[in-house]
């Protein structure tokens, strides 16, 4: 590692157990040397301390009944870790393998996001290890109200506005909602973004991190003067992300012939079909295992991940550290173009090196998953006026900040003598913008 290595050592040490956490951080030190380099007072102030220090973590136990009557004992988290630019903002994920590291990172990859979508929004991360697999819509509406009857102390439309992650959908938010309403006794829509639009949510939300990852992949190939039409797409995952990203590299003419879930991949030559996974994933909460009892041409892999099939873009859309080191190898020995990382840190430090060496466009989460929050944002906007934005309206606004983030990612590591390096970009420019806003606020 080229970065200050007593500070990432006081950081581990002040955050024991936290690999995820530690991993983002050594990310964003390694990436934002150029600036550090060319401007070493970038560094006044503890600044690189304060950032990599959340200005707040609530920790909290959630008690809820099951449906047989068997009482259940959770942990909940939130994170609020930077307000430099605005509320605090980001998701909520529901998994039972959440920790604090986990809700950590996530909320440290958030601070350059989201200052990236030039929205005004500060970061945050939360969630709970509670496990939404097999439980029904009455307990998911227990376990929800539960958690929110501790966190609506801390959250607002001027404080902290949370939103879903894995886990956590419109229905989830909309039984947080109704329990912050009903706690609060204010219907203060904007508290919480990917609401049903009967509850004020802006169309387009549950589509916007999927397709702004694919209009992120489209500018970057672009920028490469290649284009997605007839691109065979290798995609992970099969929830929120993975289905609107698959849908919307069909619109754009590329293949997507794969996706995934925790069992294994999917993989079907002909492209994945959207009525059967919608079908599936979406109206059953089903298992992917059963598509090929629909469509006989493809084939499920238990236990396997889809990067062995070749393709030239590659979209990891399920989770952290998801694709590693053998597979970056198998992807570039396939002719791989690009990648664009619609979950946050799907690949780990080994794969991101391989991809860097061999030459392949690399779309970090910090700037290819923006879309989410950054539609989240207009979501705030929308709420706050007390209007209702159309589905066009709000894709228009979307293809706008991604075409935007794009620009500034390449313009800003061309600045920094990394022509190309999106990584670098990405981390540089929310980090600049960050530190230029804790510097004005005077947040020491
Ligand atoms: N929902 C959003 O707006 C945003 C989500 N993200 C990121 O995108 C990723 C996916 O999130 P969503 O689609 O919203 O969640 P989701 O709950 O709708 O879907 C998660 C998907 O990941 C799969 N998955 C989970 N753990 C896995 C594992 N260990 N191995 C293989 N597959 C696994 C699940 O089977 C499911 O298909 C996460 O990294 C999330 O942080 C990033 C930006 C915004
Ligand atoms: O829309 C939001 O606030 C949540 C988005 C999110 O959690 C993410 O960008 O990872």
């Amino acid at each position: 590692m080229t970065f200050d290595q007593a500070l990432y050592e006081q950081i581990v040490r002040r955050n024991p157990a936290e690999p995820e956490f530690h991993q983002a951080v050594a990310e964003v030190l390694e990436a934002i040397q150029p600036a550090l380099h060319r401007d070493p007072g970038l560094r006044d102030a503890a600044m690189l301390e304060r950032l990599c220090e959340p200005e707040r973590h609530l920790m909290f136990r959630v008690v809820w009944t099951g449906d047989d009557g068997r009482v259940h004992v959770n942990r909940g988290y939130r994170v609020e870790f930077s307000s430099a630019l605005g509320p605090y903002k980001g998701g909520l994920r529901f998994h039972r393998d959440v920790t604090l590291g986990t809700v950590k990172f996530l909320a440290f990859e958030q601070i350059f996001k989201n200052a990236l979508t030039g929205l005004g929004l500060g970061a945050g991360k939360g969630g709970s290890d509670f496990d939404p697999a097999g439980r029904s819509d009455a307990e998911i509406m227990r376990f929800c109200q539960s958690f929110m009857t501790e966190l609506h102390r801390h959250i607002g439309p001027e404080t902290d506005v949370p939103a879903g992650d894995i886990g956590v959908g419109s229905r989830e938010i909309g039984y947080l909602f109704g329990q912050y309403k009903r706690l609060t006794n204010r219907y203060a829509a904007g508290t919480l973004t990917g609401k049903d639009p009967l509850l004020g949510g802006i169309p387009a939300r549950p589509e916007a991190t999927g397709y702004g990852t694919v209009y992120f992949l489209d500018a970057m190939l672009t920028a490469g003067g290649k284009d997605l039409d007839g691109r065979t797409a290798i995609v992970s995952g099969s929830g929120n992300v993975a289905f609107h990203a698959i849908a919307k590299l069909r619109a754009l003419g590329a293949n997507p012939v794969t996706c995934s879930d925790s069992g294994g991949f999917l993989h079907d030559p002909r492209g994945i079909d959207l009525d059967v996974l919608h079908e599936l994933k979406v109206a059953r909460r089903g298992r992917l295992s059963e598509y090929p009892d629909h469509v006989p041409s493809a084939r499920y892999v238990p236990g396997g991940t889809p990067w062995e099939v070749p393709g030239t873009v590659a979209l990891p859309c399920a989770t952290q550290n998801e694709l590693g080191e053998q597979d970056a190898r198998t992807l570039v020995k396939n002719d791989l173009l690009a990648v664009a990382e619609g979950a946050n840190m799907p690949c780990t430090p080994a794969a991101l090196q391989v991809f860097r060496e061999a030459g392949v466009a690399l779309g970090p989460g910090k700037a290819a998953n923006a879309g989410g929050v950054a539609t989240s944002g207009l979501e705030m906007r929308q709420n706050a006026a007390r209007e209702r934005w159309s589905f066009e309206r709000t894709d228009q606004a979307l293809q706008e900040i991604m075409a935007d983030i794009h620009t500034t990612c390449l313009a800003t590591a061309e600045d920094h003598g990394a022509p190309g390096d999106y990584v670098t970009g990405a981390a540089i420019a929310g980090f600049r913008t960050v530190v230029a806003a804790m510097d004005a606020g005077g947040y020491i």
